[in-house]
């Protein structure tokens, strides 16, 4: 498991763009044949993937974790952001089609990850935060998130938002997962942007279009930056960083946040006159 900082929010502003790249944005996990996970300090996040060929991928407690196994004291959301697969917890196989999600609770011992094909693997999306309690392990099809249909075609940010773990769906312990997907002609992704000083959050871009990018706005509202994001790229977002993009094509995003309370509209707002 690779260890990742991020910068803090006096420092960030004296980066270069690599060291803002090198500090908030995280690229190549998905690998094929491969799991890959980055112990991050934003609310202990562990970000990951796992992407399954001909070969099972099992999870296992990191050294760093100083665990018997990968969710002793933690929770896992998972996404799958490729072809159709399988994730098998303590015996129980649950199957993931593209942008299905499954909560994995404390306490799971087993987990392992497959595809159907191992010619178009299943991509699996990792978010976990430490847990206090058992919450049952839950599998959710896209029809079974809670949908809100957001922005409008005149502002160009009309999304379709899918909470899966929150606090009306899915029950876990801090964890808060879903994904939005931009309608057609639509590019902006959380505008007005916001802040959560309770929550901090990572955004995963995926669906993007062949050589289309996002331009992702971080920092301070009244001091932002920029990184441009590629498909299946990763944006960290501090509590004290707005989140927001647009893309020079359409796309979706999986985000996912941990930290002081789970209520989704708890945000600090930033009207577009107090950006700089
Ligand atoms: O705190 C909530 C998060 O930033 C996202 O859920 C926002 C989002 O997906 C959107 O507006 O499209
Ligand atoms: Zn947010």
């Amino acid at each position: 498991m690779l260890n990742h900082r991020t910068a803090d929010d006096i420092s960030y502003k004296s980066l270069d763009t690599t060291g803002l790249r090198d500090r908030f944005l995280l690229q190549d996990l998905f690998t094929e044949g491969q799991l890959q996970l980055v112990y991050t300090d934003l609310d202990r996040a562990i970000v990951g993937s796992a992407v399954p060929t001909l070969d099972t991928l099992t999870l296992s407690a990191a050294e760093a974790l100083r665990a018997e196994y990968f969710c002793e004291r933690r929770e896992l959301g998972v996404i799958n952001l490729g072809a159709t697969g399988s994730i098998t917890v303590d015996g129980e196989s649950y199957q993931l089609s593209h942008t299905e999600c499954l909560y994995i609770g404390r306490g799971s011992k087993e987990i392992s990850f497959t595809s159907a094909d191992a010619a178009e693997p299943a991509q699996f999306y990792l978010l976990s935060y430490p847990a206090h309690t058992d919450y049952p392990t839950a599998h959710a099809k896209i029809e079974d998130a809670n949908k809100l249909e957001l922005g409008s075609k005149a502002e160009a940010n009309e999304r379709h938002l899918y909470q899966y773990i929150h606090e009306n769906g899915i029950q876990s312990c801090q964890l808060v997962m879903g994904f939005t997907i931009l309608q057609p002609g639509s590019i902006w992704n959380t505008m007005p942007p916001h802040t959560h000083d309770r929550r901090s959050e990572v955004y995963a871009y995926f669906d993007v279009e062949n050589d289309h990018r996002i331009a992702h706005f971080m920092g301070h509202p009244d001091e932002t930056r920029v990184l441009w994001m590629s498909e299946k790229d990763i944006a960290l977002s501090p509590s004290w960083s707005i989140h927001c993009g647009a893309g020079t094509g359409s796309y979706s995003f999986v985000w996912g946040m941990g930290g002081e309370n789970q209520r989704f509209d708890d945000m600090d707002g930033f009207p577009l006159s107090t950006l700089k």
